[in-house]
């Protein structure tokens, strides 16, 4: 049986006396696409910190193709919600900013970068600044900066939940042509339910602090997913059962109960 790409296994993180990341399980195949769900602190930006190496666990192991990468960076693509775009650089210049600061891009990473910016829709924006260009179009340079450091799996920590609904609905049509085309494996964390569904294979629904994997919903929808199958019997059974696992937890019913009856 092939390995999984990506495998987290009983991983945790504490700060000080709060439980960031309860003990975690995940395991992730080649070339999926992973949407990670859950009430706010319960511990996935800690995950994504985890995997990627900024932070060392506290109990567990981290494997990419089998190879321990436990509290090591540098194997992964990492894109945040805030672009971080460098104001004084072009766009192409900041599309490949990862191999600048590992002594400087080649002639053949530059045409490299330039062709992913063509073929993704930014080719007449790479000699402007990022100044010059709007949120979705800065999102796209960021995305195109985490491709071009050719890691196979990519975490994109909420990389559209600060543009306007209209626009994320194209990036996320967007998205998903690259993702068909460049075959990484991508762990994608958001707040929106329905983002999650259209993109995702699978759903990790998270519990609350301490958040550890609750439940893990697979989304048969089959693809290219037109904007049409937000509104199908299946995307919206599917939504409903996410929606169920985050808002209603035993803890909180439990909490709820003992106030009721004390
Ligand atoms: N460096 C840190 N030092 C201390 N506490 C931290 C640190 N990073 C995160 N936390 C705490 O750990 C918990 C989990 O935070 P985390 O950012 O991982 O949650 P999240 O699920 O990504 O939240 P959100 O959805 O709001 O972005 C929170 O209570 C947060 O305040």
């Amino acid at each position: 049986m092939a390995l999984p790409k990506l495998s987290i296994q009983n991983v945790s993180r504490q700060f000080g006396e709060l439980t960031a990341l309860a003990p975690t399980d995940l395991t992730v195949d080649d070339g999926e696409f992973i949407c990670v769900v859950g009430p706010s602190g319960c511990g996935k930006s800690t995950l994504f910190n985890l995997i990627s190496g900024v932070l060392a666990p506290d109990s567990g192991k981290i494997m990419i193709d089998g190879q321990d990468i436990t509290g090591r960076s540098g194997h992964v693509g990492y894109m945040l919600q805030k672009d971080l775009l460098l104001p004084w650089m072009t766009v192409i210049d900041n599309i490949v900013l990862g191999a600048v600061l590992t002594g400087g891009a080649t002639r053949d990473q530059r045409a490299a970068a330039v062709a992913l910016a063509k073929r993704y829709g930014i080719g007449e924006f790479i000699n402007h600044y990022p100044s010059a260009l709007s949120g979705g179009m800065r999102q796209r340079v960021a995305l195109m900066r985490t491709l071009a450091m050719q890691h196979e799996v990519m975490l994109l920590d909420e990389p559209f939940g600060a543009l306007d609904s209209q626009t994320r609905l194209s990036m996320q049509q967007w998205l998903l042509t690259v993702w068909a085309e460049q075959k990484r494996t991508v762990i994608f964390i958001t707040h929106d339910t329905d983002e999650a569904i259209l993109l995702a294979d699978r759903v990790v629904v998270m519990t609350p602090r301490p958040g550890r994997v609750r439940e893990i919903i697979k989304v048969d929808i089959p693809r290219p997913r037109p904007l049409s199958c937000l509104t199908s019997p299946e995307f919206i059974n599917i939504k409903r059962q996410i929606l169920d696992l985050v808002y209603t937890h035993t803890d909180t019913q439990e909490s709820l109960l003992n106030v009721l009856h004390s």
